[in-house]
């Protein structure tokens, strides 16, 4: 059985399904398996024409050994990607000579997040039921994973679901995805705040272990490690396209809680030739700043047109602090109680120069974002998302070597942010016919006010884990 440490390293050491089930570590730190498994390059290879599932398979199974079988992963993988509206479940594009964008958005929500939740989903359902337990699920988003949660988990018998979004700081589209389900499990709480005042609200609950063990708490926010392992996968199908394991490949990601790039750094650890993990940010560019002075200083977040990246405070960098400092769980805690009383830490400078070993960044302001946009539809006839403009913006200014093929994550499709995209060029994209009745739905949500204890009351009230006892 894998084994997941925490790089606080003062948690229960626990198997995949626990770590699945608890979300966060219970001394606030985040899992990470205790060794990275190992893919030989004859194994990546043979990745190659696979159906997404089945390499979904290859990658999924050293993480989850000895709990779920192959046949039942690959069951769960099979349903969850036949989800996906396109063959290839994630497409990759050509854009330029040596550019590519990886289609992360032909699931249920439109946004790359269907790619773990939708595998998720089932296998929480499945370990609940195995168990015969109930969870209650608290999800912080700024837009998107909100939404992929709410699609994936909708119904679920053993599953009450509280989703916490920033109140008017998300688009319509976004916001309706979370809104019109009328599942009775669901429950979508508006929060007077930023996304960081949601994301510190879940946290608090976990760190609440009275109040974590009433609700059975559990969390699928990129903090969940099976979120992580999920996205792993396309790093590998899009990789090996373009000819890896014998071709070294660039990844160019648009960035905020840091858990898609972050899946990135794991298909490197695991074997994939990857050259760089390029961070790209909007004006909120903690990252980039960190890279650049070696200090993460939390700074007011500002609205943008890319809302899903309005973040500061960056969850998995954590994970990655944890590995760059040799996995000196001891500096994870001075750097996170330094981040908790003062906003801000200062980076060791071999923890800095490791992070730079495989991290670039770069960051694109509103009018850049803009500009990428029309350019692309001026250029190629796409329309691209706000976040995924940032992304080739960043990804444009890149001057080192070319022959190295760059894959810009494409994380949402243009129809979630249709105003910005209109704004930038001049036209409105569509959703698909499929989600038509998405904008006349009714809505029910509770605004709240950022408020711990309030917030807690409403998960406790509707809560069946706790009603029941089960924890
Ligand atoms: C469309 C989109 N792009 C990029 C991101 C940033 O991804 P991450 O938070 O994993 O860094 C998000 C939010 O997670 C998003 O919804
Ligand atoms: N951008 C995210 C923020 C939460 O990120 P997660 O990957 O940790 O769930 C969103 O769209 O909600």
């Amino acid at each position: 059985m894998t084994r997941y440490i925490s790089t606080r390293g003062e948690a229960p050491v626990l198997g995949f399904c626990d770590v699945m089930l608890t979300g966060l570590a219970r001394d606030g730190g985040l899992y990470v398996p205790e060794t990275w498994p190992q893919l030989s390059p004859e194994t990546i290879a043979a990745l190659f024409g696979r159906p997404y599932w089945e390499v979904a398979v290859e990658i999924i199974r050293p993480f989850v050994a000895g709990e779920i079988s192959d046949a039942e992963l690959g069951r769960m993988a099979n349903e969850a990607y036949a989800t996906f509206r396109h063959p290839a479940v994630v497409p990759l594009d050509q854009v330029g000579p040596n550019q590519f964008l990886l289609e992360l958005f032909h699931g249920p929500t439109l946004a790359f997040k269907d790619v773990a939740m939708q595998l998720i989903s089932r296998l929480m359902d499945h370990v609940l039921a195995k168990r015969a337990q109930r969870t209650t699920i608290v999800v912080a988003t700024s837009g998107d994973t909100g939404g992929a949660a709410v699609e994936a988990f909708a119904g679920l018998d053993n599953v009450d679901l509280v989703v916490l979004f920033p109140y008017g700081r998300i688009s319509e589209v976004q916001r309706r995805m979370m809104t019109t389900t009328g599942a009775g499990n669901v429950h979508a709480l508006a929060i007077e705040g930023t996304f960081d005042d949601c994301q510190a609200l879940v946290k608090a609950m976990f760190n609440n272990h009275r109040f974590r063990d009433q609700v059975a708490l559990s969390g699928v926010n990129s903090i969940n490690w099976a979120r992580i392992v999920a996205q792993v996968v396309y790093y590998f199908t899009a990789a090996v396209a373009l000819g890896s394991p014998q071709r070294t490949v660039d990844f160019t990601v648009p960035t905020g809680n840091f858990g898609d790039i972050f899946a990135g750094y794991v298909a490197k650890r695991m074997g994939l030739p990857i050259r760089w993990l390029r961070i790209a940010a909007n004006v909120n560019d903690i990252l980039a700043r960190t890279l650049k002075t070696g200090i993460y200083e939390v700074r007011e977040v500002h609205a943008t047109t890319s809302p899903s990246m309005d973040i500061q405070v960056s969850s998995n960098f954590e994970r990655l602090l944890f590995e760059a400092s040799g996995r000196d769980a001891e500096q994870v805690r001075r750097l996170m109680g330094s981040l908790k009383q003062s906003g801000r830490f200062v980076l060791p400078d071999a923890t800095l120069a490791a992070v730079r070993r495989d991290f670039d960044a770069g960051r694109a302001d509103e009018t850049e974002t803009a500009a990428a946009i029309r350019a692309a539809w001026r250029e190629a006839g796409d329309l691209v998302d706000p976040h995924t403009a940032v992304a080739l913006a960043v990804a444009d200014r890149d001057t080192s070597d070319s022959g190295i093929p760059n894959i810009v994550l494409s994380t949402a499709h243009a129809a979630k942010f249709p105003d910005a995209v209109e704004a930038a060029c001049g036209v409105r994209p569509q959703l698909p016919a499929w989600l038509g009745g998405l904008m006349t739905k009714s809505e029910h949500m509770t605004v709240m006010k950022n408020d711990s204890a309030e917030v807690e009351r409403f998960v406790l009230s509707v809560s069946r884990a706790a009603k029941q006892g089960v924890a």
